[in-house]
């Protein structure tokens, strides 16, 4: 059966366009759109059976306003691949994905997939998860490839704040790694990190089994480790003392979890659940402290039971 599929991308950032070079790899219709490109939104969308975004975060919600006013066809999946949350609302992607298309399907994508990496044709796995177990097969269909082993995976939540929370880590991991505190630290930042995703990912109703998965440990893996992922090369120019603005004004795209520290702990302290790592980080990016008291901090804290 001829399963190719005509897809639109909504955002052609690097992500974007990264997941544009898998899906023509496969044969498929691709057509990216932004802002600033050629085609019009509804020239792209309104044909598509599969819709991905890749837009940030902070476009997120204008985008799928925009598409609400067009005509898709009522089978048209959508295809999350933002990592972020809405800072007024809090709601993830998918969240306010579904909130403009309640009768759509919505798979959320994620995984430890460095944009750079997969240009490069380097092989690469990832989940697409989904209450709709017939969309994510679907999708993984669609984009399975030697160069990308797609999972399916049913905890839509889970899989979407793995990739999320993991952005914060990874600010610490590159501050960790910028202050060169050595592989004990390390491993120990990412295993209390790797907690703490778990911590609040179950309180707001994710599986903490997801959280081992790809989408949570593999790219915290993936983004805690390597000079690739914006959010280490952040939390690595923090701890070299230069500020935020300084930072982004260079930074080569989105860092998305500068964002998402601030929402983050305003939800965590209203819940009352401890986050000491990612706390700390915000006060980072706020420039309340440095990297080298923000360690002091942490090792500091009441002892207690692992
Ligand atoms: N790069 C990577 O390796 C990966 C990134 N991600 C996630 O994907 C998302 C995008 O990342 P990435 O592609 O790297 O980021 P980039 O900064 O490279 O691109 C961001 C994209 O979002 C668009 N955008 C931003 N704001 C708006 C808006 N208000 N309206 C319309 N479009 C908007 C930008 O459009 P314009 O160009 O017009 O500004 C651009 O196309 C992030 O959430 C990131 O966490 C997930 C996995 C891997
Ligand atoms: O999420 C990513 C890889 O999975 C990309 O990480 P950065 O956004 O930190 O570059």
């Amino acid at each position: 059966m001829n399963d190719f599929k005509t897809i639109a991308i909504v955002g052609a950032g690097a992500w974007g366009q990264a997941l544009a070079r898998l899906a023509r790899d496969r044969h498929h219709q691709v057509k990216l759109w932004s802002r600033r490109g050629i085609y019009p939104l509804a020239e792209v969308v309104e044909p598509a059976e599969i819709i991905i975004s890749a837009v940030s975060m902070k476009g997120v919600r204008s985008v799928a306003q925009q598409i609400q006013a067009l005509s898709l066809s009522p089978h048209t999946i959508f295809v999350t691949a933002t990592k972020g949350l809405d800072p007024e609302k809090a709601e993830t992607p998918s969240q306010i994905w579904q909130s403009f298309f309640p009768r759509h399907p919505i798979v959320v994508l994620a995984g430890p997939n460095l944009s750079k990496e997969i240009q490069q044709g380097l092989p690469c796995a990832t989940t697409v998860a989904s209450t709709h177990l017939e969309a994510a097969e679907t999708v993984q269909r669609v984009l399975s490839s030697p160069q990308f082993r797609v999972y399916t995976n049913a905890d839509p939540l889970g899989v979407e704040l793995g990739g999320t929370l993991k952005n914060v880590l990874a600010i610490a991991a590159g501050a960790c790694d910028g202050l060169q505190l050595g592989t004990n630290a390390k491993a120990a930042l990412l295993t209390r990190g790797l907690t703490e995703m778990i911590r609040i990912g179950t309180y707001w109703g994710a599986q903490a089994e997801t959280f081992y998965g790809l989408s949570g440990l593999g790219d915290m893996l993936a983004t805690c480790n390597s000079p690739l992922s914006r959010n280490y090369q952040l939390g690595y120019q923090l701890a070299q003392g230069k500020t935020l603005d300084e930072i982004l004004a260079k930074l080569e795209g989105t860092a998305e979890g500068a964002n998402t520290a601030g929402v983050l702990i305003r939800l965590a302290s209203e819940q009352n659940i401890p986050i000491p790592i990612s706390y700390q980080v915000n006060r980072l990016l706020q420039g309340e402290i440095t990297a080298r008291e923000a360690v002091t901090e942490l090792m500091l804290r009441d002892i207690k039971p692992e």
